[in-house]
């Protein structure tokens, strides 16, 4: 596994093999041995898929507060997507600033994304299949959002959005004075 550091404190870039033989190919995705720092101590406890039909669909902005803040690593299973994360760490030096990738389902590439980030994505393709591995339960109690439209986040969607689910449309607004999330 390639591990390569993103300029959000934290996340990381982490690029598979995939072995290809006659019968067509086998990839190691995830070891808690390779990882190790970037997991914090943390394990994976729940594992999520989520499929999206149409291009242009806007998933997210979505996090989990302390005690359930949640490390994510993500990957596209299928089609492609713009997956993009928020740092509201108090204090980070990157606090309010997000970082994007490409991810699809034919490179082996996947995104680890630290606590006290808010992550969604836009798919750039239909029928989009997304995977996450999550470090912590989901616990909705705890979940919070960033609006996809959100000024003080200002996230460059690449596509027109098409589809965005009506919790997403409805949440809130950053207030002017939020200096980010304590873990
Ligand atoms: C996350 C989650 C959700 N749910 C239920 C809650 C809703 O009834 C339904 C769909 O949930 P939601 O609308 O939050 O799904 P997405 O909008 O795709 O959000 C997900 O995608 C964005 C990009 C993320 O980063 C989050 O991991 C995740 O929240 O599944 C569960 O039952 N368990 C879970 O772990």
């Amino acid at each position: 596994m390639l591990i390569t550091p993103l300029p959000i404190a934290g996340a990381a870039l982490l690029t598979t093999e995939r072995r290809g033989d006659t019968r067509g190919s086998f990839g190691r995705w995830y070891g808690e041995d390779e990882l190790g720092d970037w997991l914090g101590g943390q394990h994976i406890v729940q594992i999520n898929h989520s499929f999206s039909a149409r291009q242009g669909t806007v998933r997210g902005l979505h996090f989990q507060h302390a005690p359930q803040a949640e490390l994510k690593i993500v990957r596209c299973l299928s089609g492609q997507v713009w997956d993009v994360f928020l740092d509201l760490r108090h204090g980070s030096p990157t606090f309010m600033q997000w970082h994007a990738e490409w991810l699809d389902g034919q490179h082996d590439r996947a995104l680890l994304i630290p606590p006290g980030c808010a992550h969604g994505f836009q798919t750039q393709s239909d029928a989009v299949q997304m995977l996450y591995l999550h470090t912590a339960f989901y616990t909705p109690e705890l979940e919070g959002a960033v609006r996809y439209n959100d000024p003080r986040a200002a996230i460059a969607w690449p596509l027109p959005i098409t589809e965005l689910s009506a919790r997403d449309q409805a949440n809130p607004l950053l207030s002017p004075d939020f200096d980010g999330i304590t873990l």
